[in-house]
């Protein structure tokens, strides 16, 4: 075979592209010079079904940072589809650029577009950096967005399902660590304010529960502390740095991740790490370093389910009630992971990897038979 000259090879990147998605089905890059999108788009594994996860919009540093966190975001998606049980499959986007200053309608039209490529491979709504009404633009050039608007047919805020999830979350570790579910008196350490922290921290108020809150915006900050005080409660704000040092009951992470990671578990004084953001983990080696530090850790992505059963129940017909009902099963399926944890003297990351790789394997044979006309498992009507 000829080979080409060295002029005319591809140019090599910094890193293996292949070897960095060697898990992963798909990666799309998606590049519209004219509204400034530079999108990423991951697909992970569509054993269940088709992809499915959020779209967050950030300024990253790097190119690598931007794919790196699409990677890992989407794999953390197949997880808590077969966690939550849906008939999806795990898939994430990232949209390079500065959610206060980038956006346009155009910028998310010309979204839509690249989403309708993929056919049905894709379905997203929002995440970090994004908002419900950026997808109305969206919809307007690809079906695949699920978390629209009430006004638009949808489910709405997914943030409401999502931080009454972590509430039953945080009760279900206190169940585990206390006996009873009561959080009156008790002090947790919020970090992120934005759309889940903030209703987190209210439920949390609204319990009785004392507050340590940072965010990079200290509007927001503001705003809650103010909160606090006319419910009677405390909410002390903290510096990003301090958040990890503080003595707290639980460590509620709402923001950005990796942020458990040694120098972080090294600080922690709470007896568990209960939060809403997507990969709080480093690493999962940092699971087993929690255990030894006696840290309880509720795996994020059973934790933050509450908005993924939203955006999955909204194609069959948006109902609240339902979601509602299907979100307390997040307290159920915690416990689960910590009896299997305990009883298989596992992480708790490694028991709720178990029960998610069961449930894939034993659909995957399900997915298999003949079926005469290949349908969308909520297409209900078709
Ligand atoms: N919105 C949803 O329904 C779901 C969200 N999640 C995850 O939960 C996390 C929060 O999501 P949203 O509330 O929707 O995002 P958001 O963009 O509304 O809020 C994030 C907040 O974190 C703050 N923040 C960013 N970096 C920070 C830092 N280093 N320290 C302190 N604060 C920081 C931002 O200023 C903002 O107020 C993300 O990791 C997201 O992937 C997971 C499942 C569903
Ligand atoms: O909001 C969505 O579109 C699906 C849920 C999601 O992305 C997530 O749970 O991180």
């Amino acid at each position: 075979m000829n080979k080409l000259p060295v002029a005319e090879q591809a140019p090599s990147l910094s890193f293996d592209l292949f070897e960095k998605m060697k898990d992963h089905e798909q990666v799309v890059f998606c590049n519209d010079p004219e509204t400034g999108l530079k999108a990423i788009i991951a697909i992970h594994d569509t054993t269940l079904g088709p992809a499915l996860g959020g779209t967050r919009m950030r300024q990253y540093e790097t190119m690598e940072d931007a794919l790196e966190d699409a990677l890992r975001l989407s794999k953390g998606m197949t997880y808590k589809c077969a966690a939550a049980d849906v008939d999806f499959g795990g898939g994430k986007a990232v949209i390079i650029g500065d959610p206060l200053k980038d956006k346009t309608p155009e910028l998310f039209r010309a979204y839509g577009q690249f989403i309708e490529t993929l056919n049905g491979r894709f379905y997203t709504g929002t995440d970090m950096g994004t908002v419900l009404d950026d997808f109305v633009h969206a919809y307007k050039e690809t079906n695949c967005i699920a978390g629209l608007p009430e006004e638009y047919g949808g489910g709405g805020e997914t943030s409401i399902p999502t931080a009454l999830g972590v509430l039953y979350s945080i009760q279900a570790v206190a169940k585990t660590l206390w006996g009873h579910e009561d959080l009156s008196g008790k002090k947790f350490a919020i970090q992120g304010l934005g759309k889940v922290g903030f209703k987190t921290a209210e439920h949390l108020l609204q319990a009785g529960a004392d507050l340590y809150v940072t965010d990079v915006d200290p509007c927001i900050v503001h705003v809650l502390t103010e909160k606090a005080e006319e419910m009677g409660r405390i909410a002390v704000s903290v510096s990003s740095d301090d958040i990890y040092g503080v003595e707290a009951d639980m460590f509620v992470p709402c923001a950005i991740g990796g942020i458990i990671n040694d120098q972080t578990i090294d600080q922690l004084k709470v007896q568990a790490i209960v939060g809403a953001a997507n990969n709080q983990l480093l690493h999962e080696s940092h699971a087993e370093k929690l255990k030894q530090k006696g840290i309880l850790y509720a795996p994020d992505y059973i934790v933050n389910g509450g908005g993924l059963i939203q955006v999955a129940d909204e194609l069959y017909g948006p109902n609240r009630k339902r979601v509602l009902a299907k979100t307390e099963a997040i307290y159920r399926s915690l416990l689960e992971v910590f009896s299997q944890s305990d009883a298989l003297h596992v992480t708790t990351v490694e028991a709720a990897n178990h029960i998610c790789e069961k449930r894939m394997d034993a659909r995957k044979h399900r997915n298999s038979f003949f079926s005469p006309r290949k349908r969308n498992k909520w297409d209900v009507r078709l």
